[in-house]
């Protein structure tokens, strides 16, 4: 598989490139950073510090994956957007870990994907796709006398909140509960708030250090809290579940996925 991974000089991008030498039948085939950056006319193996690999960084999303199998993207929003457009163009599978995305951005994400495969998710561990399960099942079976609370821990250099994957836990709560999570979400709370709204499922985000993804789901209730959690320990744990996604994903009709068809868990 011709793999192109954009965003490679990021956080991610670097795990990406390690986790795709790491995978059997993966080639990295190409580099993309924003337009102007440093990187760009540098060897990717010279810019990550290590030996030359012959794969010289571009910003040119279009040469990139001329003859790509598949892109992986953890960037910004806005550039998500504009490889989404030029891997549908070009069929490659588009494999989405960006988060941050406002309602309109998904909505135009969302027309796009029935185009193209797609896989998107706002985390790619296993670990957390099977809790959004746990957590649907734990919101159907408690009543609204238990209130759902998501707080959600991560790094100083994070820049979206909430999280990516406390949005796909709240949807899932949301879903067990038999509610749409924009009717009931309660994202910030500051000053006199007054009481909390019977069914509301709240977001607090904490950001400090080099926390890789902390994740809490507390269900309070009458005198006992039920709490499901997940904790990130290694970053290299999403690119490995990207990885994986890019290699199923080809071959598969045209449409949006997620990591539960990855996975099989869904
Ligand atoms: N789904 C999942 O499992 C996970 C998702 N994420 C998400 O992945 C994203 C990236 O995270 P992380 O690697 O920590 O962030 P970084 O800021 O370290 O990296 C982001 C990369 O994207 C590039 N980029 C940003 N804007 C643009 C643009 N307009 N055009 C081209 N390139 C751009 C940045 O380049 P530059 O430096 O030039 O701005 C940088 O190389 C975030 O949305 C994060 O939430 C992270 C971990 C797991
Ligand atoms: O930005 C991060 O680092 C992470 N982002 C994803 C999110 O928004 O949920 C996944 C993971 O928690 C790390």
């Amino acid at each position: 598989m011709k793999l192109v991974i954009a965003g490679v000089s990021g956080r991610m991008g670097r795990m990406l490139v390690a986790a795709a030498d790491a995978a059997e039948g993966v080639d990295v085939a190409a580099a993309l950073v924003r337009p102007g950056h440093d990187w760009v006319g540098h060897d990717l193996g010279r810019a990550l510090g290590g030996a030359e690999r012959g794969v010289i960084v571009t910003g040119d999303a279009g040469a990139a994956l001329g003859s790509a199998d598949a892109l992986i993207d953890f960037t910004a929003p806005d550039a998500t957007l504009a490889y989404a457009q030029e891997a549908a163009r070009r069929g490659v599978a588009h494999v989405i870990g960006t988060t941050g995305f406002d309602a309109d951005q998904i909505a135009t994400l969302e027309a796009g994907e029935a185009r193209n495969v797609t896989v998107r998710a706002g985390n790619m561990s296993l670990g957390v796709n099977l809790l959004t399960q746990l957590v649907r099942q734990v919101a159907a079976a408690l009543g609204e006398e238990f209130d759902i609370e998501i707080v959600e821990r991560h790094h100083r250099h994070k820049v979206d909140a909430p999280s990516g994957t406390a949005l796909m836990l709240g949807e899932a709560a949301a879903e067990g509960r038999g509610v749409a999570i924009g009717d009931v979400s309660d994202r910030g709370r500051d000053g006199i708030t007054g009481p909390r709204r019977a069914g509301d499922i709240g977001f607090a985000a904490i950001r400090g250090g080099d926390i890789v993804g902390m994740h809490d789901v507390v269900f309070a209730g009458p005198g006992e809290i039920v709490t499901l959690s997940h904790m990130a320990t290694d970053r290299s744990l999403f690119a490995r579940g990207a990885v994986r996604a890019a290699l199923w994903a080809q071959d598969r009709p045209a449409g949006r996925y997620d990591m539960l068809d990855v996975l099989g868990i869904g």
